[in-house]
């Protein structure tokens, strides 16, 4: 069984919007794929083109797409087409779930449509599982959430696919039953006798942290130093703007401003885009006040589903329902790819309206929470009959 995109290339930021957001052209982004064998589409790297003479990043449009990431309320709203008071905000919120209904809402057909296949349940970590808060460092699951991802992890295949390193991400939730994709799905662990013998020469064997017998796939493993250089560069030129932190992933690196008084913002942009125009092999993606540089590899969240679902044998669609939770941009990559898949759901986490390839919504954490509780009922209950 070979991995193979199903469908369209599937780059990491793929919406038009923010392809000319970051001022970058269609070229410069991750590579086609079409007609290449696995090896040489998620392995081979495709240089990015120099930036131009291009410095002001008021002009590329770095700026705007950092003052829409995580917009407030009221700015959400209009940015979904409506321009309304914050007071109305709830009438709209309500008619954007006509687009994106409420999974706990829609919970009685997913587990019809789930009950004689196999669910999969994939999850990211912030803004999902814990709240976003202003500390990353800080970003807890709570007491309730654990139960309920435990729970969960008991009765369906579960993996976090996150944009922080597998290792941070792991520490976070303490839970070794799971699978875990650090990296935004560049860094994925398995177990070992959880694989089927395909891609056996893409991944690495290892050891976990309880000295279990794991591989690793991490198809940007040669971008190690390179990411750990561009890190260091990064906390010397932000050092001095109050509030910027950043962070390394191994994969890849971010920079915060969610601290930063948005005075600076433009300033915590010049200084980004300053150190990227030295490195034509890493790019940049939005996520939630944050800047996120990777390697300009064929290579997202999206690939990541795709590639566990393959490499633990829950790839037939007649079989297995992946549900994937997530709240961020990074997330749409694997709505996209189970949409147009035409194969499970993916499930928006959001408190305001915006466009996205998810199927469904929930508003918060405590819904993703109460959701995962449900599922986990429905499963004992099943059980029980049998
Ligand atoms: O893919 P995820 O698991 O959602 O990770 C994406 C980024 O999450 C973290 O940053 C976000 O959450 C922080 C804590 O709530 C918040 O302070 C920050 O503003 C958010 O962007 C993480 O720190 C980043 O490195 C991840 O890339």
């Amino acid at each position: 069984m070979e991995l193979k995109p199903k469908n369209a290339p599937v780059l990491a930021d793929p919406s038009p919007l923010n392809k000319s957001r970051l001022g970058l052209p269609s070229n410069l982004l991750p590579c086609s794929q079409s007609g290449a064998s696995f090896q040489s589409t998620i392995l081979t790297t495709a240089p990015r083109k120099k930036p131009g003479k291009l410095d002001d990043v008021r002009s590329n449009g770095w700026l705007d797409a950092m003052q829409s990431s995580s917009p407030p309320r009221k700015k959400i709203v209009k940015d979904f087409g409506v321009e309304v008071a914050s007071d109305d905000s709830d009438i709209v919120y309500n008619s954007w779930m006509l687009k994106y209904p409420s999974a706990l809402n829609s919970f009685d057909h997913i587990i019809n449509l789930g009950k004689d296949k196999k669910i999969v349940i994939f999850l990211d970590y912030d803004g999902t599982l814990s709240p976003i808060v202003d500390d990353p460092d800080r970003a807890f699951m709570s007491p309730d959430m654990y139960s309920a991802v435990k729970g969960v992890a008991e009765y369906f295949p579960t993996a976090i696919i996150s944009g922080r390193s597998r290792d941070k991400v792991y520490e976070l939730v303490g839970l070794a039953e799971l699978y875990y994709a650090g990296s935004h799905g560049m860094d994925i662990m398995f177990p070992v006798q959880d694989t089927l013998s395909i891609h056996q020469n893409s991944y690495i064997r290892s050891t976990d942290k309880q000295g279990k017998e794991v591989n690793l796939f991490q198809p940007a493993r040669e971008f190690i130093p390179m990411i750990d250089e561009v890190f260091k560069t990064l906390v010397e030129v932000t050092k001095d703007i109050k509030g910027a932190k950043v962070e390394n992933h191994k994969f890849c690196t971010s920079v915060h401003y969610r601290n930063v008084d948005e005075k600076s913002w433009l300033t915590v942009a010049q200084c980004v885009h300053d150190v990227l125009k030295d490195y034509p092999r890493l790019r940049l993606t939005h996520g939630r006040k944050v800047l996120e540089v990777r390697p300009v590899i064929d290579w997202d969240k999206g690939r990541a589903v795709e590639f566990l679902l393959e490499t633990l044998g829950l790839s037939n669609s007649d079989d297995v329902l992946p549900i994937y939770i997530g709240d961020d941009r990074t997330d749409e990559d694997a709505f996209k790819v189970l949409r147009e898949g035409n194969r499970g759901y993916g499930i928006l986490v959001s408190s305001a309206p915006k466009e996205s390839k998810a199927f469904l919504s929930l508003r918060d954490t405590l819904e993703v929470s109460e959701f995962l509780k449900s599922l986990v009922k429905w499963k004992e209950q099943m059980e029980k009959k049998q």
